[in-house]
């Protein structure tokens, strides 16, 4: 049989950035001998009014027309609906939805997976238990019992849909020759792909930057220029690396000048989907819910910030730490609407030297 003895990849997800991991890797997996040219990828499936299924549309036209239109994702992914039979022979499990699917996902998996397959979580975002904060590629591995890698970076799906440049890391812990598989599977002329010794720092980056990024909409929104925008980014930074080392001692300061840091920061807080959403909510004055405007302005795809905000906020509070990060705890008040947009110049950082507001 072709292709037998090399490794099968799936693809868990099929949202904005899930259709374009699926793209890229679907480029290499057909040029390079050690993986199986067929790129399975999960649809969430959805029917539109016409009937068509959204699985189907995708492997008549190789197109997502809901997600990615006008891109041609390869005649080699495979949409499938069915979460077990995407997965059942794939070696590598690349995991790409929104946060909160996460875990359900992960349970519908268990027992179903091949025992020796790897993981890789493009998941931006944490999970808060009552036992404590948990990431995504730590809940992947606690509950399939897998290895799972992290890949993060300034990585606006779109742009890379077009094949414009752009830098990613990927972020392991002990197991580099699994990275190296990774960084093979992933990385084009278009995509240049770093590893770093830092699963968990590199992971900590992509999520808590969505937090900053609602901050950057809120002062465009606000219209109040670069020079507030640039300030609250670099306090936002601050509370990132400051909040990443308290929980997690193990993060290196390095991981956040990695395109995972900076690099998606910076990406994110001028043009990234946190960052419309939040610009919408100060212009509505924060009347209209991020709900209400996650559904008008991003039909169908989901933000992951305010959730996020939600969630550090947890951590702050059961830890007794919110006094030191009253940026983050700002955020997750403006996005509940206990506080107005323009709250978010008058938490100037503990860390910082200034207030933004005296
Ligand atoms: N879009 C980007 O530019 C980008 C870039 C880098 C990382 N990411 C991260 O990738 C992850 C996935 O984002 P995306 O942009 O691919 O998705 P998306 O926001 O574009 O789409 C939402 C996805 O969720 C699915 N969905 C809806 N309800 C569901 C349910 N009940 N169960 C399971 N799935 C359901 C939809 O079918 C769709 O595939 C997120 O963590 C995001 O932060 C996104
Ligand atoms: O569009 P956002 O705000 O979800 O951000 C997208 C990516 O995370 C950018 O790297």
């Amino acid at each position: 049989m072709e292709n037998e003895g090399v490794y099968k990849v799936a693809v868990i997800g099929s949202g904005n950035w899930g259709s374009v991991a699926a793209k890229i890797i679907a480029s290499n997996t057909i040029k390079q001998n050690i993986f199986h040219d067929e790129v399975r990828m999960w649809v969430y499936e959805e029917t539109f009014p016409s009937g068509e299924k959204l699985s189907e549309t995708i492997n008549g036209n190789h197109e997502n027309c809901k997600y990615l239109p006008g891109i041609n994702l390869g005649s080699n992914v495979i949409a499938d609906p069915d979460l077990e039979n995407t997965v059942r022979d794939a070696d590598m499990l690349v995991f790409v939805t929104p946060h909160s699917y996460a875990k359900g996902i992960c349970k519908r998996l268990a027992g179903k997976i091949k025992p020796k397959a790897k993981a890789i979580s493009l998941i931006k975002g944490m999970e808060v238990k009552k036992e404590g904060s948990c990431m995504i590629s730590k809940l992947i591995t606690d509950v399939l019992g897998i290895n799972c890698c992290v890949l993060m970076g300034a990585n606006i799906a779109n742009e890379i849909a077009e094949e414009k440049l752009s830098e990613a890391t990927i972020g392991y812990t002990e197991d580099k020759e699994v990275a190296n598989r990774w960084a093979q599977l992933f990385a084009t002329p278009y995509f240049l792909v770093s590893i770093v010794e830092d699963s968990i720092g590199v992971e900590l980056c992509g999520t808590l930057k969505n937090v900053v990024a609602i901050a950057a909409g809120l002062v465009d929104g606000l219209e109040m220029g670069n020079n507030t925008k640039a300030a609250i980014i670099r306090i936002g930074l601050k509370e990132m690396r400051a909040f990443s080392k308290l929980l997690f001692p193990s993060v290196k300061d390095n991981t956040f000048f990695e395109s995972c840091g900076v690099g998606d920061l910076i990406a994110s807080c001028y043009g990234g989907r946190n960052r419309r959403v939040a610009e919408a909510f100060a212009r509505s004055g924060g009347k209209k819910s991020f709900n209400e405007l996650e559904e008008g302005v991003l039909q169908g795809q989901k933000l992951q910030g305010v959730l996020t905000a939600q969630e550090v906020f947890e951590v702050l509070n059961d830890k007794g730490w919110e006094g030191q990060f009253p940026f983050f705890v700002t955020v997750h008040k403006i996005c509940t609407m206990q506080l107005s947009p323009s709250s978010i110049l008058k938490c100037g950082s503990v860390h910082s030297s200034i207030q933004l507001v005296p």
